[in-house]
């Protein structure tokens, strides 16, 4: 399934958070999000999702979803909202307790996405006994249980110290190397971007407009942190984004 976004803007009140966006999101490529504070990122997201509808324009989902899919578009947020009190099998099973799920092929959908997150032997810990990055990986397990067409993730990493980002970037490119998985990714961090994106969004700021596409040819599991092509396309964002991020960071103070 392809997400097609057509003159969609947006306005809070008289606030006007997004003018014109024009986007494709292609089956099975990760489209990231990157912008300055407040340009109208996470909204975007919401509008993709259909969780709230866009004053202007629309989002169109193009071909099916795959006929098994219990919710074609599913997020990942930051906070990775395990219930403490369900083990890890537990908290990826909840998902599917909504839906008829037969209890055998429940099983067997829990066994299948805690292996794909190399987390099986943690099936029955409980999420406080987990690092942040185990529980975002079981978040990103229940994700993947409801085999949605489309992922939306909202800066999953950022709760994060630096270090198990990375390795849960390891993770997502591991994950989608063996099963490509489409994605729209919201992060205001440009390495994140560069890593796993192969098509790059750079809004400006409120309200946020398209101001660049960049397209990512290098395959996913051939990006490695401190690759100087990497760097190089990191380092272009940055010069396209910071005056816009200086001036968001104004406007903000200004209130
Ligand atoms: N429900 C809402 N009602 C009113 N204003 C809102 C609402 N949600 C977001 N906004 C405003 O819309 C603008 C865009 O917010 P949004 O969270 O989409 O930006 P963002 O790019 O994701 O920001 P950040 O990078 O800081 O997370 C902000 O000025 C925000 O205050």
């Amino acid at each position: 399934m392809e997400l097609q976004i057509e003159g969609v803007g947006h306005h809070y009140g008289p606030v006007e958070v997004l003018r014109d966006i024009n986007l494709t999101v292609p089956t099975g490529q990760i489209v990231c999000l990157v912008g300055p504070s407040g340009c109208g990122k996470s909204t975007l997201l919401r509008l993709i999702g259909g969780l709230e509808r866009p004053t202007r324009g629309r989002v169109l989902q193009l071909g099916d979803p795959p006929p098994d899919s219990l919710n074609p578009l599913t997020y990942i947020f930051q906070h990775f909202a395990l219930l403490p009190w369900r083990t890890v099998a537990g908290n990826v099973r909840l998902v599917l307790e909504d839906h008829r799920v037969a209890r055998a092929e429940m099983a067997a959908i829990v066994d299948d996405v805690l292996a794909r997150t190399r987390l099986s032997e943690f099936a029955d810990a409980l999420p406080r006994q987990l690092s942040g990055g185990m529980k975002q990986r079981v978040a990103i397990a229940r994700a993947l249980a409801v085999r949605p067409a489309i992922m939306l993730m909202d800066e999953p990493l950022s709760a994060l110290d630096a270090q198990t980002r990375e390795l849960l970037m390891d993770d997502l490119v591991g994950l989608w190397t063996r099963q490509p998985f489409t994605a729209v990714y919201v992060t205001h961090n440009l390495a994140e971007a560069v890593r796993l994106g192969h098509r790059i969004v750079l809004l400006s700021r409120r309200p946020g407009r398209i101001h660049r596409i960049l397209d990512i040819d290098l395959p996913l599991d051939q990006r490695h942190a401190g690759d100087p092509a990497l760097e190089s396309r990191q380092a272009e964002l940055w010069d396209l984004m910071r005056d816009e991020a200086r001036a968001a960071d104004r406007e903000l103070l200004d209130g």
